[in-house]
């Protein structure tokens, strides 16, 4: 039988119109149907916080008492509210059990914090493996063969004979991928990169058993840095992450190395990548997380070599639909 008596809020400021204006089609609808399903379960609040300041206040009026379960969506809900840091989680609720994060990765949630309160977090991994490595592929690619260069030919009409802007792209086959954070995203990214003729080698704290190493080859951190053509990262932020790409890591790569992150952002050092970038040790790189999302590295917008997206890579109405149905920790 259901019971009523769970209340569910979201961070989602204003769901139907960013679910309306993301998807063209008019398959919304369907994404939203299964938001809507919890209604079942629970009575739906929206807070009408628009940041974090007003967030606080809401919660602080005790407009919000009596909610049990925080569904947040990545990321956002962090443009909305920020991190749920010590002070939100202070804030929340006193009725508060669960928080239920749209996202993989959970970096913007202070799990201790939440832990002390009695508060449980889930995040939804499993099911972003395919969206976000699809992005991965099309960054390696777009970085392997240069087609940022291409496309802002055309963009900025500088495409004016039927030669192709310099300078040459790569080919993916026969390259080396090396994987760090070989999880749910890096095993079904060298799946894929299989398809494109890659080798995979893969750096984790832990080795893989065969079945889900698939045929790539564990190395040691320093080898994934000397051996990779393209490097995709690939590994959740936290304070042994972050930064774990830098200056001297840059020194122990291949001239020529292509960088991709579609993890977060704090992962690399974007100052050193610059650098980097500058001095031709990096020949190009393909990003869709960013240090200080929305703001990117002005060295990194100016540099064509680099094939930016604005952290797009989970955003799927299969992902968004997912993410409400398959909770997995
Ligand atoms: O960035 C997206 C996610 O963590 O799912």
């Amino acid at each position: 039988m259901v019971e009523r008596h769970l209340i569910s809020i979201s961070t989602l400021v204003s769901l139907n119109d960013s679910f309306k204006s993301s998807t063209p089609n008019g398959s919304f609808f369907s994404t939203l149907e299964t938001w809507e399903k919890l209604s079942d379960i629970a009575d739906l609040i929206k807070p009408q916080a628009a940041n974090r300041e007003q967030f606080l206040s809401e919660c602080k009026s005790r407009k919000l008492d009596g909610v049990v379960v925080i569904c947040d969506r990545a990321p956002a809900s962090m443009a909305t509210t920020g991190p749920f840091d010590e002070e939100l989680i202070q804030a929340l609720p006193k009725t508060l059990k669960f928080i239920c994060h749209n996202g993989a990765g959970y970096d913007s949630i202070d799990v201790a914090a939440c832990t002390a309160r009695g508060i449980l977090v889930s995040n939804c991994p499993a099911v972003v493996d395919d969206a976000t490595a699809d992005t991965a592929i099309f960054l390696i690619l777009a970085a392997l063969r240069g087609f940022n260069n291409g496309i802002l030919a055309i963009r900025n009409g500088t495409w004016k004979s039927k030669v192709p802007p310099d300078p040459l792209g790569h080919d993916p086959q026969g390259k080396t991928l090396g994987i760090l954070g070989m999880g749910g995203v890096g095993c079904n990214l060298k799946r894929k990169a299989d398809v494109f003729g890659m080798k995979t080698i893969y750096h984790n704290r832990t080795r893989l058993d065969d079945e889900h190493a698939a045929g790539a080859e564990y190395v040691t951190f320093d080898e994934l840095l000397a051996r990779s053509d393209v490097l995709s990262l690939n590994l959740p932020l936290n304070a042994q992450t972050r930064n774990i790409i830098s200056t001297a890591e840059f020194s122990k790569m291949k001239t020529g190395v292509v960088i991709v992150n579609t993890a977060r952002g704090g992962v690399l050092d974007e100052n050193a990548l610059v650098k980097a970038l500058e001095e031709g040790k990096v020949w190009s790189a393909g990003l869709d997380v960013y240090q200080q999302e929305p703001n990117i590295h002005p060295g990194l917008v100016s540099n064509p070599h680099v094939c930016l997206l604005p952290h797009m890579g989970t955003s799927t109405v299969e992902v968004r639909q997912r993410r409400f149905c398959e909770r997995q920790n």
